[in-house]
């Protein structure tokens, strides 16, 4: 409740209000069967009409000043909630985009949008009932057993029994509940995770035919899904019936104690007319709890899940005060990684490396050797586990994030084109760009064609994920994106993979121009780049096998001639 009372707590005026409105119409609910028992025994018994008129339009108002109440009530509960929601959503995100690679692995993206919008929405279901209905409960209950106790003390020891049967009934039921909940949840991330998969590789899954396959996988993860929804909904399903059944029990009990006390002239039939009534509120107020609490269980879990994520903290974080780097030089000092600290084998094991300023690099080996792992810890995507990685003689650690953020540019395998227009995508990279200087970099990366002959020009649309472009335009776009960064060392890894041999040759000749002011590191496979390189990284299952200019490599190791071998059939000589 703490956590929640933080995301409501800027509309506690409202919390006040609401329940203040709503008083009002509960009062004016339990108003009415008496004024009904009062028109039944004192105006029909004695034929007194305007007895009759009186009272009756003294329940219309009551039932009017209810409804109205009612409304503003809601209103207020259903105001408090959607901000909650906002709130709660916006923290959520805030939290995520602290996040470091390790955490993002460790939730996973499925995860983490399931609990940005079905768990947020099953807390916000329960901040609403507790505004809108949870809190009648008390009035209906008091209020309801006063005024039936004022009508008869005999009839009123029936919820002696009804109350703590009904009572016995709903915790049996949530006991249960709890562990129900978080599995559904779980299975729900399950199926996100296979749908967005299957989404997302829906032209790979068309082109091998696997169409049958994924359904399959589909079906297996939305069974999996129904059955434990369907355990979750049984519960409530079971829960109905049994509380239905102590009401009719009790109801007849009141006719035939009742009745027994009519007969013997105790008590008038309209009493117990409004009696009945109140039985129903009285019984009605516990069902609508057990209800609430029902959601209650299934909101913990999500709440759980939530607060999970916002009390998390990245584990990699800016030092308060960070070290001014000293240039740009990049030095591995016996470095040693993993991605799962239980992991047997390293992924990366004793790097030890020093790329100096100005250098271009390149890193070559099979696929899976760490290539990208090497230059993700350049970055301080993770830190490393043994060993030291420092950029310009300053430990990354000590370094200030945004200070290296800055100076390094990476252009990924996969290329992130967002939706919006070439524009904005670039600004990402440096949002005080002029029109000239993203024309510039579009013009350096060889994306002319990106917004020359267009008629939106740089504000011509990309479509979500940059689907309405190829993959070597996506590429060619991240890359004049990194350029606009102007970083002090650009990384491409394996970027350059989509362009044919003549743009990427005229692209590296553009990167030529700036050898005397940035360092560079190029994963590729191609040799025709490599050579351009001034040495040449060969990486063989997370270990530096060799280092080398492209002559010496030939020379010295088998991996980098066994790739230069199988390339030189095809080689274009450029
Ligand atoms: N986020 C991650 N979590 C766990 N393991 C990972 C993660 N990223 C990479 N790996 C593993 O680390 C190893 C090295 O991967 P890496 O991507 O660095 O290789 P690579 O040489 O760049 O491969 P490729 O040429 O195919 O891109 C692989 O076994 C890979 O499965």
């Amino acid at each position: 409740m703490a956590f929640i009372w933080k995301y409501i707590k800027e509309d506690a005026l409202f919390l006040l209000i609401a329940p203040a409105f709503m008083l009002l119409s509960v009062a004016a609910d339990l108003l009415q069967p008496t004024l009904m028992a009062q028109i039944v025994d004192n105006g029909v018994a004695n034929g007194d009409l305007a007895y009759i008129k009186e009272r009756a339009l003294l329940m219309l108002l009551t039932t009017i000043g209810g409804l109205l109440a009612g409304i503003i009530s809601y209103y207020m509960a259903a105001r408090t909630t959607a901000r909650a929601g906002q709130r709660i959503r916006l923290s959520l995100f805030s939290k995520i985009t602290t996040f470091s690679h390790k955490e993002l692995d460790r939730f996973s993206v499925p995860t983490l949008i399931t609990r940005m919008t079905n768990d947020v929405s099953h807390v916000q279901s329960v901040i609403l009932s507790i505004q809108n209905t949870f809190l009648q409960v008390p009035f209906l209950l008091t209020g309801g057993l006063f005024m039936a106790i004022r009508l008869s003390r005999q009839l009123s020891l029936i919820f002696c029994i009804a109350i703590p049967v009904l009572i016995a009934i709903i915790a049996i039921v949530l006991v249960r509940a709890v562990k129900v909940f978080p599995v559904v949840q779980e299975k729900l991330d399950a199926l996100n995770r296979i749908a967005r998969e299957s989404i997302l590789g829906m032209p790979i899954i068309k082109g091998y035919l696997a169409e049958p396959l994924e359904k399959i996988r589909f079906s297996k993860a939305n069974d999996d899904l129904y059955n434990w929804q369907l355990k979750s909904a049984l519960l409530m399903i079971l829960m109905s019936p049994f509380i239905m059944m102590t009401f009719n029990f009790s109801s007849v009990a009141i006719l035939w104690v009742g009745g027994y006390e009519v007969y013997a002239g105790q008590l008038e039939v309209g009493k117990i007319m409004a009696f009945s009534t109140y039985l129903s509120q009285i019984l009605m107020a516990v069902m609508i709890s057990s209800f609430v609490i029902y959601m209650f269980s299934q909101a913990q879990a999500s709440l759980k899940r939530i607060q999970e994520v916002v009390d998390t903290e990245t584990s990699i974080q800016s030092p308060a005060s960070g070290k001014e780097a000293q240039g740009y030089q990049i030095d591995f000092d016996h470095v040693s990684f993993r991605y799962d600290e239980e992991a047997a084998e390293d992924t990366l094991r004793d790097i030890h490396l020093t790329i100096r300023e100005n250098e271009r690099i390149g890193i070559v080996g099979p696929t899976g050797s760490g290539k990208s792992s090497l230059v993700g810890l350049m970055l301080r995507f993770y830190d490393p586990q043994e060993g030291t990685v420092s950029f310009g003689g300053v430990p990354l650690p000590q370094l200030d994030l945004v200070q290296l953020r800055q100076a390094i540019g990476l252009v990924q395998q996969d290329n992130t084109v967002l939706s919006g227009s070439i524009e904005e995508n670039l600004k990402i990279a440096n949002p005080q760009a002029g029109a000239t200087d993203m024309q510039k970099a579009l013009d350096q990366a060889m994306a002319q064609e990106l917004y020359i002959h267009r008629e939106g020009g740089l504000s011509t649309a990309i479509q979500q994920r940059g689907n309405d472009l190829s993959g070597g335009q996506q590429q060619r776009l991240s890359i004049a994106r990194v350029l606009l960064q102007k970083p002090r060392v650009l990384i491409l890894d394996d970027s350059t993979s989509a362009l044919d041999v003549l743009t990427e040759k005229r692209f590296l000749d553009e990167l030529d121009q700036h050898k005397t002011e940035q360092s560079q590191i190029i994963i590729a496979q191609r040799i025709s780049t490599l050579k351009r390189c001034d040495r040449i990284i060969v990486m063989n299952r997370g270990r530096i096998e060799a280092i080398g200019s492209h002559e010496a490599l030939l020379e010295e190791s088998p991996t980098y001639q066994a790739i230069a071998l199988n390339q030189s059939d095809r080689e274009v000589t450029l």
